[in-house]
């Protein structure tokens, strides 16, 4: 699904401000390539973007459902690269954070081209997995919605492709796990070994909790690797 053709970043949410983005908390977890900075969009801009998400991807979806059927992913596909749609305004967001991505990443033409939307409700999760290899380096996360804890595991099958597949568990899971609460309005980026060495999941359960309390909605950027031409 295409969400943002056409809907302008400023009809929806008001002319955008640099000066949000100024005093931010970084916080550098501990695994080298995972970033996450707190409170870069505020409670009101949140709110607007939960609200703009749920009617383009989720107008249809109740959240007092376990239907099987229902639709809980939407996705974009095509270059984020205009600041006046909301989805190439999370793209922008991420070009002024210092250090949440590397600057290889910083150089493409083109930062990101695809985004997941994932509408999450109270007792759902996401198994521990690594992101596709289809995807390139670099990935950004933001949360919108209800607060949710994402569990990291080192990868230690050196299986990618089986991580890859959405393992629900890992077989030989490695006790060594970092744990990020995630908020509305906080950003975070896996890149190089969080990326590809670190497994990322929201367990239903965290404590003998429901881990997801009150809808989340996530969008995710990435950049769909290019492939090498074979006829030729
Ligand atoms: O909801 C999130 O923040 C994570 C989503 C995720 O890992 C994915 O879509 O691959
Ligand atoms: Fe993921």
């Amino acid at each position: 699904m295409n969400g943002d053709s056409g809907t302008l970043y400023r009809e929806l949410f008001g002319e955008a401000s640099d000066d949000d983005l100024e005093d931010l908390d970084e916080i550098e977890e501990p695994i080298p390539g995972l970033v996450v900075y707190r409170n870069v969009q505020s409670p009101k801009e949140c709110s607007r973007y939960f609200s703009w998400l749920t009617s383009e991807y989720f107008p249809d979806t109740p959240s007092n459902t376990t239907a099987s059927q229902r639709v809980n992913q939407g996705m974009h596909f095509g270059a984020l690269s205009d600041p006046d749609t909301p989805l190439g305004r999370l793209c922008q967001i991420c070009t002024t954070l210092s250090g949440l991505l590397p600057s290889s990443v910083l150089a493409r033409s083109v930062i990101f081209d695809q985004a997941i939307i994932n509408l999450y409700d109270r007792g759902e999760g996401i198994g521990d997995h690594v992101d596709l290899l289809r995807f390139e380096d670099g990935v950004v996360g933001f949360s919108f919605g209800g607060s949710v804890t994402m569990r990291m595991r080192r990868v230690v099958t050196g299986d990618m492709q089986r991580a890859a597949t959405y393992a629900q568990e890992l077989q030989a899971a490695d006790p060594e796990e970092v744990v990020v609460r995630l908020n509305a309005g906080d950003v975070y980026a896996m890149s190089g070994e969080a990326r590809y060495r670190w497994t990322h999941g929201i367990p239903k359960v965290v404590g003998g909790a429901d881990n997801v309390q009150s809808r989340r909605i996530s969008v995710t950027l990435r950049k769909l690797v290019v492939q090498a031409d074979q006829s030729s």
